[in-house]
């Protein structure tokens, strides 16, 4: 287990190796992605779902985006919330939303009518490394553990369910367990989904 204060050494490792992917081999890796996660149940059942605009070397999912948009799905993007409050907000996305990019250079819905984090059945979230315990590390703002913390504190919740999404390439052997950590229920990657146990089910 790495020391709290090798973290930003592992996310700068973890983050070189999703970015040095490249050309065909990433293309590859993309459509598997999609495609395991479109025949996926929490897929096909979600009627609302969140994913991202790939940076920083992430996963691509437009070819999500696109099975979703036609089957009808409302599609979510991460948006930050403006100061003092801060956090992470979650609006919809369709083909003709205008997008502006935030201080990190995604770009994001301009307008923000936030869809209630705890009214999506499906958040896709981006993810820097996991662990086979289900442990999520993310680019270091704690903008997922927050936004979804309700999860935390109601384990019975099914809803929504989050799948981390990743390269095989970012699995790590283990990633500390914080206390604000909200549990990854899955983590897709080229070599498929993987459900975790549900958490009340964990030792
Ligand atoms: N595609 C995508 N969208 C997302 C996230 C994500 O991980 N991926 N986020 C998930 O939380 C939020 C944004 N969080 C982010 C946190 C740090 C950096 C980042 O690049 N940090 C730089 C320092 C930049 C600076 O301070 O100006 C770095 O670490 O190099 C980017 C996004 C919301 N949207
Ligand atoms: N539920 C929470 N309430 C208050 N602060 C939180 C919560 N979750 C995380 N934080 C704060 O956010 C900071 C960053 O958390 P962490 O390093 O786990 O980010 P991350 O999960 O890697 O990033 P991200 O979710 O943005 O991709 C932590 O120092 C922690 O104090």
């Amino acid at each position: 287990m790495p020391a709290p204060e090798a973290l930003p050494a592992l996310r700068r490792r973890l983050r070189a190796a999703r970015r040095a992917l490249a050309g065909a081999e990433r293309a590859r890796r993309d459509a598997a992605i999609v495609r395991a996660l479109a025949v996926s149940a929490p897929f096909r059942y979600a009627r609302r779902i969140a994913l991202y605009l790939a940076h920083d070397g992430e996963p691509d999912l437009a070819g999500l985006l696109r099975r979703a948009w036609a089957a009808g799905k409302l599609c979510c993007l991460p948006v930050l919330a403006p100061p003092p409050r801060g956090g992470l907000l979650f609006a919809p996305f369709g083909p003709d939303t205008t997008l502006v990019r935030n201080r990190f250079g995604i770009p994001e819905p301009a307008h923000v009518a936030a869809v209630p984090a705890a009214s999506l059945d499906l958040v896709l979230a981006p993810l820097v490394g996991f662990d086979p315990a289900g442990h999520r590390l993310g680019m270091g703002g704690g903008f997922y553990d927050r936004a979804l913390a309700f999860l935390r504190r109601d384990r019975l919740r099914s809803r929504p369910r989050v799948i981390g999404v990743a390269y095989a390439c970012q699995e790590v052997p283990a990633l500390p367990a914080r206390p604000w950590d909200v549990p990854l229920h899955g983590v897709v990657t080229e070599q498929g989904l993987r459900l975790f146990p549900c958490a009340g089910e964990r030792p």
